[in-house]
């Protein structure tokens, strides 16, 4: 594996009848890549190419329209959840907006209505998003030496899952700060993102660009992952650094455990093997993190 980059898996043998072999290289890498830090990226996943570039395309229109016209789906103050558009608050070190979803037909939702076309398409990309993330699931529970369906059975209910389509601000002479530097307190998050670059992946100490590459997705495997395999399978400590002289745009699909799960260690990564557990059991709490 090259050190300076983080590994592309082609999952097309997950879509074809009998390429034991495919499977089994792939999940090698996949193994690799959550053992050393939790990032990898996918192609050939199921998400219709098109429909990457649509989501993309309508969300650079929807951020480009003047404030008055973005604050219109703002969530009002006495929403249950967020959803709809918002902008980082002046004082934070995260310089985004972004628009969020929750899973279509959800009663939460609050979609703009400009451009024309953005709802369908967000909401046709977020089930994709869903049928990717129960692939990978399947595929962390094989690689982890659980039953196939652990994950599934663990964590079936899909409506805490939410997805971001962001946008973040040029960086100023100043500062390029985009997100802090942080790790996802859900199971796994993807992200796909135009060509502007910025994402980075902390790796043995160092910061790593996820350089763009058209039409992959990133996987980055989550604090829930980290703590039932007592991390065997890391959470990436990731940050967006915000590029000079243009904006850049990403979605983040977020595949959340169910409000208020108990999580802790699987006897497999402790007692069976000896090993103590390196977490107490906790609630998990839905929360973007
Ligand atoms: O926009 C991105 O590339 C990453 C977003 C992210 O890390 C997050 O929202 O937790
Ligand atoms: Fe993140």
């Amino acid at each position: 594996m090259d050190k300076s980059s983080i590994p592309t898996i082609d999952l097309s043998p997950f879509f074809r009848e009998g390429d034991e072999d495919g499977k089994k290289k792939a999940m090698e890498t996949i193994t690799q890549a959550c053992t050393e830090y939790g990032f990898f990226q996918i192609e050939n996943h199921g998400v219709p190419l098109d429909l990457m570039n649509q989501a993309l395309e309508l969300s650079k229109k929807f951020f480009d329209f003047p404030d008055e016209e973005k604050r219109k789906s703002s969530p009002n103050s006495g929403a249950p959840l967020p959803a709809g558009y918002s902008r980082q608050p002046d004082h934070s070190p995260d310089k985004n907006e972004y628009v969020l979803v929750f899973p279509p037909g959800s009663s939460f939702n609050f979609y703009p209505t400009n451009p024309h076309g953005f709802r369908d398409v967000l909401e046709e990309i977020f089930s994709y998003l869903v049928k990717t993330g129960f692939l990978i699931e399947s595929i962390l529970n094989v690689c982890l030496g659980l039953s196939p369906n652990f994950l599934k059975e663990f964590n079936h209910d899909r409506s805490w899952d939410f997805m971001a389509a962001l946008r973040y601000f040029p960086a100023t002479e100043n500062e390029n700060n985009g997100i802090t530097e942080h790790e996802d307190g859900n199971c796994f998050t993807f992200v796909f993102q135009d060509e502007a670059g910025g994402l980075e992946v902390r790796k043995n100490g160092e910061w790593i660009p996820v350089t763009p590459i058209k039409h992959t997705i990133v996987v980055n495997v989550s604090d829930v992952v980290q703590v039932l395999s007592n991390k065997k399978f890391k959470s990436a400590t990731h940050r967006v650094v915000r590029p000079k002289g243009k904006s850049r745009y990403s979605y983040a699909f977020f595949y959340n455990l169910h409000g208020d799960k108990w999580v802790e260690p699987l006897p497999r990564f402790t007692k069976e093997i000896g090993e103590a557990p390196k977490y107490r059991g906790f609630f998990s709490r839905s929360i973007r993190s």
